[in-house]
């Protein structure tokens, strides 16, 4: 049983013991929500302007953390579909979730799509739950796993078959972009890279000031691209969280932590987390771009006088393990693969 919010929210007049977040976690402090967040045109990266739009895109990086891009050349139809489809998905009825629930026998990363409630992370011994559901799937690029994916709402597959694809081309031109920000080959993210759909659903929550919809944290993979509608990402920086103005038909894109690795320190990944609202349930549809081998410090970007400062390690056998462990809290994630000066 993955106990599913969704299921039951509506039922609810007030937080249960079970959601209501310790004190120092809660989203008491006013939160103001921003434009200042970068906003790159994609649709400037092919021609003349290009060196300019990818120092755009590393100055996002570096100071936020994340940006949004438009111009992307998603359709906005298939952007409307998608969304509707998760909505659909979310309110199907309680048995049909439940065929993809995720139970502690089942807490790994396999390509066939599973539902869970609240977090990833130590699954089956949480003390507070976050006011979210969630459905993950791999979406490879041979398709081959579309068979494991949901087949209700039954244009499910079509849909986000065709989404996954157009968001993996835009995946792809923004890791061309860090990669010649970087000073690395062009190819250099081609390689060994998984795709994976996360998709958050919020219901609309009794009281905000009690929960969160997913706690402060940094990403585990390369970039996420979201695709939202309704307020409720919030990021930090400099150590106030500040509110994600949702833009239409754009998508809000974030570096992971093993961007900071890859980079050696020059890319930070910043956390994130997500509040609620009393009326408007929230879905976001999150891209999560994934490296499947070995990650490490370009080599391009060590040598004297630039010393690594991470090891090289195992993303799924070494990095993943790690991240879903209560050790890992926010950045403290890539400690034991740190190098010290
Ligand atoms: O719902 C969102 O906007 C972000 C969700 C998120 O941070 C995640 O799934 O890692
Ligand atoms: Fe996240």
């Amino acid at each position: 049983m993955a106990d599913l919010l969704s299921n039951y929210s509506s039922k609810l007049e007030a937080v249960p013991p079970s959601h209501c977040l310790p004190l120092h976690e809660r989203p008491v402090d006013p939160v103001e929500i921003v434009n200042t967040i970068p906003v790159i045109d994609l649709g400037k990266a092919k021609g003349d302007e290009r060196p300019a739009v990818v120092q755009q895109l590393m100055k996002a990086f570096e100071e936020y953390g994340f940006f949004q891009i438009i111009n992307h050349g998603v359709p906005e139809k298939l952007m409307e579909e998608a969304m509707k489809v998760y909505k659909e998905f979310f309110s199907l009825p309680a048995e049909e979730k439940e065929r993809y629930a995720k139970d502690a026998a089942n807490n790994t990363a396999t390509g066939a799509a599973k539902m869970y409630s609240s977090s990833a992370k130590h699954y089956d011994s949480e003390e507070h739950r976050y006011w979210r559901d969630v459905l993950e799937h791999s979406a490879n690029l041979d398709g081959k796993d579309r068979e494991t994916w949901p087949d209700k709402p039954s244009r499910y597959r079509e849909v986000i078959g065709e989404y996954s694809d157009e968001l993996r081309r835009v995946s792809k031109v923004i890791l061309g972009m860090v990669a010649e920000g970087l000073g690395l080959e062009p190819g250099f993210f081609d390689k060994g890279l998984g795709q994976r759909m996360l998709v958050n659903h919020y219901p609309a929550c009794p009281d905000p000031s009690l929960t969160l919809g997913v706690g402060g944290h940094c990403d585990p993979n390369l970039i996420t691209i979201i695709q939202q509608e309704v307020y409720g990402l919030q990021i930090l920086k400099d150590d106030k969280w500040i509110g994600v103005e949702p833009k239409p038909n754009a998508f809000v894109v974030n570096s992971g932590l093993p961007i900071t690795v890859i980079s050696n320190g020059k890319l930070a990944s910043v956390a994130h987390r997500v509040v609620t609202n009393t009326t408007h349930s929230r879905t976001s549809i999150g891209t999560f771009i994934c490296p499947e081998n070995i990650v490490e410090p370009a080599k391009a970007l060590v040598g004297p006088g630039n010393p690594p400062q991470f090891k090289s390690f195992n993303w799924g056998i070494d990095f993943m393990p790690h991240y879903l462990s209560k050790k890992s809290v926010y950045h403290a994630a890539l400690e034991p693969f740190k190098i010290d000066a």
